[in-house]
């Protein structure tokens, strides 16, 4: 049973107290089909999220079996499932994998065995079993809606709570799924609350709630509605809701419902006798052998999956994602590829030799001062292409970090959202991105590094180069990652980090002096700056005199620079982590 005792939802608006729900109180029985109904904007979403817990309730009090929810926790994961107006699968897999990745992330499955068994059974309960192997993006809004449907099923959740799954559909679609709903809460004593806007197929709930101004106007049986309304057409009960305020309905309610509760448990008897309708007695402890061979999975109650086996579920949904995704694949290698070329068109430069100025001193002036003009001219020329090449490859990869992670959090949110709500962990998630992106910083990084190598020979250290060149790389990943997950929007996360990518060349020094009072301040921040500064102090002495004459801007030893590159990377990974577990469901 799940009981709301009057439940209130209140938000502050211009300072004042707004009640989203008010005072709403429903009973509703194992085995129930519910419909919410309610005219645009009357609280069908808020007081579902309010059973979910995603809008903790401010007063009044949820029971769920008897256990008071308000005081001794919310819902296991497994116990609710929640289907939300938007799609939670991925368009690349396919309708197998996704099933698949939700189980994996949801339930703790003994074996391949029980996992299979998991999923041929959600899948032949929503009737999704002969397109199994269908891209989700090809799939019909319907069959979307089924997809939507199986996922929560994973975990055989007792309570089903759908957000308008049938919107948009066609009548026969809409029909289908109607009557899948149906279905689903005539097994094990299953309740499935639908929020719709639609008043068709209503012969199909076993009762209606219509909600008025976040308050209960009606709930009871479907075909009692209009008789309620005193109105001839389910159309016309919208309309006549408008005629009085929301306080009146509510307390008109109030006056009649112990009538309408006794409707309703007289029908729900009658199914019961008739057979249509079956609601186990027993808890699942006391299942019966017998019962446990029929459903093992059912049997034992369901547990939430190892931080590991999560890991490993993300993963390697990620790396199917990208694969899948050719667009993608095309693009990073093009940018792992072509980048490097780029830095390489400019190492020629860099190469010719710089002289020294002689020991023995000149007879003739003249002549002096020419091979001083040469000398000088030759440091010039090699410690500005030097300092150049280096920058531009610290630019490049302070780009491919932000390419790498800027919508990576942000461009999936909900999906993340609804994940987190069915029990995954955000550590879990966190670092799955993490082993994700490190593979991308490396492979850039390392070939950035050994390619420009290749074609001109750092003249310095170059393992100390190349590290510098990892760690602005994942420094600008990390800090990007983190803007991903404190963003609301995918937009919003890709502007802001084009933004920090943008500011690190002028930012960084390198090519313009900051005047010393700005430079202070600037500096810290500039990953681009301490990236250059530490692969500049890992030249060889004589390269980088010649670069020290070109350079208006202070270098940092290089084991400086590392701390502070370091640092960044700690500073976006908190900011991840910070993100990633605050809650951010629209
Ligand atoms: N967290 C919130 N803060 C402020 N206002 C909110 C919040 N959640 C919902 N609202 C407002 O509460 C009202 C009810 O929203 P809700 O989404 O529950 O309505 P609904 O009946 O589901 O509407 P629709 O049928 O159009 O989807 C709306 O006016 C909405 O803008």
């Amino acid at each position: 049973m799940l009981e709301l005792k009057d439940v209130c939802f209140t938000i502050q608006k211009d300072g004042e107290s707004v009640n989203l729900i008010d005072s709403a109180s429903i009973q509703i029985p194992r085995g129930h089909f519910m419909a919410i109904v309610g005219p645009s904007g009357c609280g069908k979403t808020t007081l579902l999220k309010t059973i979910a817990g995603l809008n903790p309730e401010s007063d009044g009090a949820l029971f769920w079996e008897g256990r008071n929810l308000s005081e001794e926790g919310d819902f296991e994961p497994a116990e609710i499932g929640y289907v939300p107006q938007f799609s939670i699968a991925y368009d690349p897999l396919t309708v197998d994998e996704s099933i698949e990745a939700a189980t994996r992330l949801r339930v703790r499955t003994r074996d391949a065995e029980d996992l299979d068994h998991r999923i041929d059974r959600v899948l032949e309960e929503t009737g999704l079993t002969a397109i199994a192997d269908r891209h989700v993006k090809v799939l019909s809004g319907g069959q979307k809606r089924r997809l939507g449907l199986a996922m929560e099923l994973v975990s055989d959740p007792k309570l089903l709570l759908c957000d308008e799954v049938t919107s948009g559909l066609d009548p026969r679609s809409e029909r289908e799924i109607v009557r899948l709903l149906h279905d689903l809460s005539r097994r094990d004593g299953r309740i499935v609350l639908s929020v719709t806007h639609s008043l068709a197929h209503l012969e199909l709930y076993d009762s209606i709630l219509v909600l008025h101004e976040g308050r209960v106007a009606y709930h009871g049986p479907p075909d009692l509605v209009t008789h309620y309304f005193s109105v001839h057409d389910t159309e016309e009960v919208y309309p006549k809701l408008a005629t009085q305020p929301s306080e009146r309905w509510q307390g008109s309610w109030l006056k009649h419902q112990e009538a309408y509760y006794g409707k309703l448990e007289r029908s729900r008897q009658r199914a019961i006798d008739a057979g249509t309708l079956h609601v186990p007695e027993k808890h699942e402890e006391e299942v019966s052998d017998e019962d446990q061979e029929e459903k093992p999975e059912q049997a034992a109650s369901v547990k939430a999956p190892g931080f590991f086996t999560q890991l490993g579920t993300l993963l390697s949904r990620r790396w199917r994602i990208f694969f899948r995704d050719k667009g993608q694949v095309f693009l990073q290698l093009a940018i792992i590829l072509c980048f490097p070329i780029l830095v390489t068109l400019f190492s020629d430069k860099a190469e010719g030799p710089i002289a020294s100025l002689s020991d023995a001193k000149q007879d003739n002036i003249l002549e002096e001062i020419q091979e001083r003009q040469m000398v000088r001219q030759e440091q010039v020329k090699v410690g500005s292409a030097v300092s150049g090449i280096i920058m531009f490859q610290v630019i490049l990869l302070s780009l491919m970090g932000s390419n790498n992670s800027a919508r990576e959090i942000a461009g999936e949110r909900q999906i993340f959202e609804k994940e987190k709500f069915g029990g995954l962990r955000p550590s879990a998630y966190l670092a799955s991105k993490l082993a994700f992106l490190a593979c991308l910083v490396l492979a850039q990084s390392i070939w950035m590094g050994v390619f420009v190598n290749f074609f001109g020979v750092f003249r310095g250290e170059f393992p100390q180069h190349l590290l510098f060149l990892l760690l602005i790389n994942g420094a600008m990943t990390a800090i990007c990652l983190g803007i991903s997950a404190l963003m609301r929007t995918a937009e919003q996360a890709s502007l802001l980090s084009i933004y920090l990518v943008g500011f690190q060349l002028p930012l960084s020094g390198a090519v313009l002096a900051l005047p010393e009072h700005i430079e202070k301040f600037t500096r810290p921040f500039i990953s681009a700056y301490w990236a250059w500064s530490g692969s500049v102090d890992a030249l060889e002495s004589k390269v980088l005199y010649a670069v020290k004459s070109v350079i208006d801007t202070s270098l940092t030893p290089q084991n400086v620079c590392l701390y502070t590159l370091l640092f960044h990377i700690g500073v976006g990974l908190i900011a991840a982590w910070i993100g990633a577990r605050r809650h951010q469901w629209d």
